[in-house]
């Protein structure tokens, strides 16, 4: 079947057009600024020849600035000693073997853009004192304090519902409406993304289950009835069965603690009995939480000796990983430029592990990209064929909408949202909770 071509900057009206004129210029700018509002202070820490590091890494920013405005060539990658840097050399080398010249405006988007938080990582990687350091962690930790008071709100009735010993099997309907109003606090949870917004504040200020009951009609695709029976008639909660769920979370902050809110649930009424709750191994896509953005936000809620609601879900969630049901991973593959459907060649045990889990969770906007391969499909196209073939187990896309790419809508349904929002597929006002159940194999029963 020929595929539809990639979303690319090549059409001027497209969202990634926007993105690479507008807003990935604008991310660098503020990482600039950030390393010279640091300098001292960096120089201080890890001692004078820091400053010079600042300074080659702000003109290595300058240089990509410049290179993405002039739609410049992409070269390899230098940063020699990080075990990714052969993987995505191989892919950009097998590009420039067919004779094409990747470039800012003339490529896939999807590529481009993940080879520029790549590129911002090469920066700090080839310095002593600054590879740890993350140039958007300001912005991330700013998202979380500025959303207190629906932080406060979730995490009173999160603690009051999973204290609650509700029977499973005589509560079914109070789990049941307990799951919906978690699972889409999750998903408009990630409206909080910062790289939408080219770092600029985007909280979440008022009570979430207020607001998700206004949301429900801006979930375009609504699967969440077929995923609460599929995860209850399993049983977990009556048979011992090791049941489990990856998680591929997306950003930090107030979203990140929408997702854990969640994974507790889902823990707590016994709807599962693991979770792999997997993270990036650097920053990503402003952001995308690292395992140093999860501890600190645990370490957020655990220090805040005045908010006790804070401290009871911090020693549950700290217990859950102590006791093995809360596992934290990192893997390369979330911070390649391959999309999902090339998983299973390129990081086959990471494919070979998420098969063997009842359901995925994958979380967010650039989730969603990478399973329909960043493709101009036909809005009315089915998801199935959308994947190419990425069927590891059953799993589920909580998205709120932030790129030109949709599938599984009716056309007439498309035209009619257009007409009350012409922005609806990029301004995240809108969302699907979209899922895929594997069909069962005579081998998996
Ligand atoms: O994956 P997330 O955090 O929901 O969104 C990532 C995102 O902001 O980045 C891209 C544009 O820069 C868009 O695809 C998308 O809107
Ligand atoms: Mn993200």
């Amino acid at each position: 079947m020929a595929l539809p071509p990639p979303l690319s900057a090549k059409d001027e009206k497209s969202f990634a057009y926007e993105t690479i004129k507008d807003r990935l210029p604008l991310i660098v700018t503020r990482i600039v600024d950030f390393l010279a509002r640091h300098r001292t202070n960096f120089a201080k820490q890890y001692g004078e020849v820091t400053e010079n590091e600042c300074k080659s890494c702000i003109s290595a920013m300058d240089k990509l600035r410049y290179e993405i405005a002039r739609d410049k060539p992409i070269l390899l990658l230098n940063d020699n000693h990080t075990d990714d840097i052969h993987i995505w050399n191989e892919y950009l080398q097998k590009e420039m073997d067919q004779g094409k010249v990747i470039s800012w405006f003339q490529s896939n988007w999807l590529l481009v853009e993940c080879y520029m938080y790549r590129k911002i990582a090469e920066a700090f990687n080839l310095t002593a004192h600054l590879q740890h350091v993350d140039p958007f962690i300001e912005m991330k930790q700013h998202t979380f304090y500025s959303s207190v008071q629906a932080i406060d709100v979730v995490l009173a009735q999160l603690n009051i519902d999973i204290e609650q010993t509700t029977d499973p099997v005589n509560n079914k309907s109070t789990i049941e409406q307990q799951f919906y109003n978690y699972m889409e606090i999750s998903l408009w949870g990630n409206q909080c993304d910062l790289s939408l917004s080219g770092g600029a504040n985007r909280s979440q200020e008022h009570d979430p289950f207020h607001q998700i009951t206004e949301l429900k009609t801006h979930i375009l695709i609504n699967h969440e009835t077929s995923l609460f029976n599929y995860l209850y008639d399993q049983q977990a909660y009556l048979l011992n069965f090791d049941v489990c769920i990856d998680f591929v979370l997306d950003n930090a902050g107030f979203e990140l603690l929408t997702d854990l809110c969640f994974a507790d649930f889902l823990i707590s009424k016994r709807l599962c009995s693991r979770i792999t709750l997997h993270l990036k191994c650097f920053p990503w896509f402003v952001s995308d939480a690292t395992k140093t953005d999860f501890d600190w936000l645990l370490e957020q809620l655990s220090n805040s000796s005045s908010n006790s609601v804070w401290q009871i879900a911090s020693k549950r969630w700290q217990q859950h990983i102590q006791n093995g049901q809360w596992i934290i991973q990192t893997h390369r593959f979330f911070t390649l430029p391959y999309d999902y459907s090339y998983m299973q060649q390129i990081s086959s045990e990471l494919y070979c592990t998420m098969s063997q889990s009842k359901l995925i969770i994958f979380k967010g906007d650039l989730n969603y990209r990478k399973l329909v391969g960043d493709l101009r499909w036909p809005l009315n196209e089915r998801f199935e064929t959308a994947l190419r073939g990425f069927q590891p187990t059953s799993f589920v896309v909580l998205r709120t909408c932030k790129a030109d790419v949709q599938v599984d809508i009716d056309l007439k349904v498309g035209q009619e949202i257009t007409k009350i929002d012409p922005r609806w597929m990029v301004n995240g006002k809108w969302a699907v909770i979209q899922a895929f159940f594997k069909k069962q194999t005579e081998k998996d029963i």
